[in-house]
This record gives structure tokens, sequence and C-alpha cells, in this order.
């Protein structure tokens, strides 16, 4: 579904890539984590498939198409297929529940009967079901959240990328968005999800794709993620530091404190 060829995205020369030689596939119903410390590159895999960025050498393919080669005016096409979830909901303030889930369907020219049918299944879906005309600012978080998801997929996507869904909420409300995400890739959607909170992706038990200054550092499968690892520096000094960097050749002179066991060791 999605397909990474030894892709390199270069922002900027004089610094490293965003993205180094990455080789990814991601098949068909896959739900699969991007982790990885801020800067390591996940938004940059995102919006490579989305092209809204293209890839400087490399191909990257989406539902079997080489994107390099979509022309731009094809390009809506190829986003009407992907469903985008953001940290910050983007939610349309002056339109309620179901204004806001209908406006996606507005947009690509359906008409309303098919848009009264399918917006309360939709609604329903995501576990809002009587709060269609709810305002935005008479929700909570988590339930903006469920709108701002309930929107991406109501086109019926075949892929749902999400980027820090969970990072505005709090613990208790994320499980709740984790179980509508869960939901959705049962009923056969690929999900890619970026993230930095590893106790989402440790409840999750789903493929883990761990990112460390634009390469990959591991993928596995059912896999774990730990954010940060305390270390001891060169000169002695103590600090917690993203694991993935603490892996990587950027970090030499620091050793990592392992197990993390005593209450000294919790810095
Ligand atoms: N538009 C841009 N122009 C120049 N550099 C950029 C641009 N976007 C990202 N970068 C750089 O590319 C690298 C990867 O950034 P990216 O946003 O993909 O990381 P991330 O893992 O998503 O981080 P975060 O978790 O903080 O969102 C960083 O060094 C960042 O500064």
């Amino acid at each position: 579904m999605i397909r990474f060829e030894n892709v390199t995205k270069v922002y900027d020369q004089k610094s490293r890539p965003a993205l180094d030689g990455v080789d990814l596939e991601i098949d068909r119903g896959d739900f699969a984590f991007l982790v990885g410390p801020s800067g390591s590159g996940k938004s940059t895999f995102l919006r490579l498939v989305l092209r809204e960025e293209q890839a400087t050498t490399g191909e990257v393919h989406v539902a079997g198409k080489n994107v390099a080669r979509i022309p731009s005016w094809r390009v809506p096409k190829l986003r009407r297929g992907i469903g985008v979830v953001f940290q910050d909901f983007r939610l349309l303030p002056n339109k309620d529940v179901f204004g806001n889930v209908a406006f996606a369907m507005q947009v690509i020219g359906q008409g309303r009967h098919v848009i009264r049918e399918t917006v309360p299944e939709v609604i329903k879906l995501v576990g809002l079901e009587g709060k269609e005309r709810r305002m935005p600012h008479e929700l909570s978080g988590g339930e903006q959240q469920r709108v701002a998801i309930a929107r991406a997929i109501v086109n019926k996507p075949g892929i749902l990328l999400a980027d820090e869904p969970t990072g505005n909420l709090d613990p208790a409300t994320s499980v709740g968005i984790m179980n509508v995400l869960d939901k959705i890739n049962q009923n056969g959607t690929t999900v890619l999800m970026a993230t930095h909170d590893d106790d989402i992706v440790n409840s999750m038990r789903r493929r883990v794709v761990e990112l460390a200054e634009g390469r990959i550092v591991r993928d596995e499968t059912g896999g774990e993620y730990t954010a940060m690892i305390p270390v001891v520096n060169a000169d002695g000094t103590r600090e917690l530091r993203p694991a993935a960097e603490v892996r990587t050749s950027s970090s030499a002179g620091t050793q990592a404190i392992a197990p993390f066991d005593s209450e000294e060791d919790e810095l």
C-alpha cells in the first residue's frame, strides 16, 4: 500500500537529510506506528506519502503508483484515497459535528442523499452518536479528535495517516482514540500513525517502525517502544536521552544505564 525505495529527503543542503535512504513497505490492512524523537523524520515521511513534499532521491509508491509520476492535476485524487488526522484536530469552528464530517463529502461533490446516509454511520462508528448538532467548542478534546477521524474516513480512504493524534489528549482519552483507530483498521483501512507516546505503542502491540536521524533503526511486528532512556555521559553526568539516538553514532561517549530499576537511576 505504501512503499519507500531508498528514499532520501533533503530540505536544506547544509543540514543532514530529514530522511536518509529509507526502505519500507506497509501492506494493505497493516497497522503501523512510526516512532522516534522529535526531528527524526516522522512528519516528513507522512508528507511524502501525501506528496506534499517530494523525495530528493528514491521512489515513493502509494497504492501501486509512483507518486513522482502523478501529474499535479491528479494529486487531489491521490489525496482523496488518504485520510489524515493531526494532533490539533483542525475542525471548522463554525460547523457542527455533522457539518464538519459532511463537508469532506461535499467538497468532492457527493450528493445530499448519500451524505445524509453516510455521515450518521461514520459518526456512530467513532462513538459520537447523539452529538451531531454540537459545535466543536462544545466538545472535549477527545470528542473533537473523534470528529476529525470521522471526517478523515468518511470518503472511505484506503489509508489513514495520523500524525500524533493523541498528542493533546490525556492517557485515558488517548486509549479511546486508539480503540477507534483499531476499529477502522479492522474494517480494512491501512493505518500509519506517527507518535512518540510509548505508552500508546506498548498498549497496542502492533508493528513499530523506529526512525532516528532520518534512518530506520528498527522495524518489528508486535513491537514495543522506549522513548527515553537514562544515560551516563562521558563526563559522568546523567540525563534522559531519546532511546533511538543513544543507539546511533552521534551519541558516542554516552553509556546507557540498564536496567532502569533503582530509585537513584530515576532521573
Ligand atoms: N520544511 C522544512 N524545511 C527545512 N527543514 C525541515 C522542514 N521540515 C522538516 N525539516 C527538518 O527535517 C527534520 C525532520 O523533521 P520532521 O518534522 O519530519 O520530524 P518529526 O520526527 O516529525 O518531528 P516531530 O516529532 O517534532 O514532529 C528535522 O531536522 C527538521 O528540522
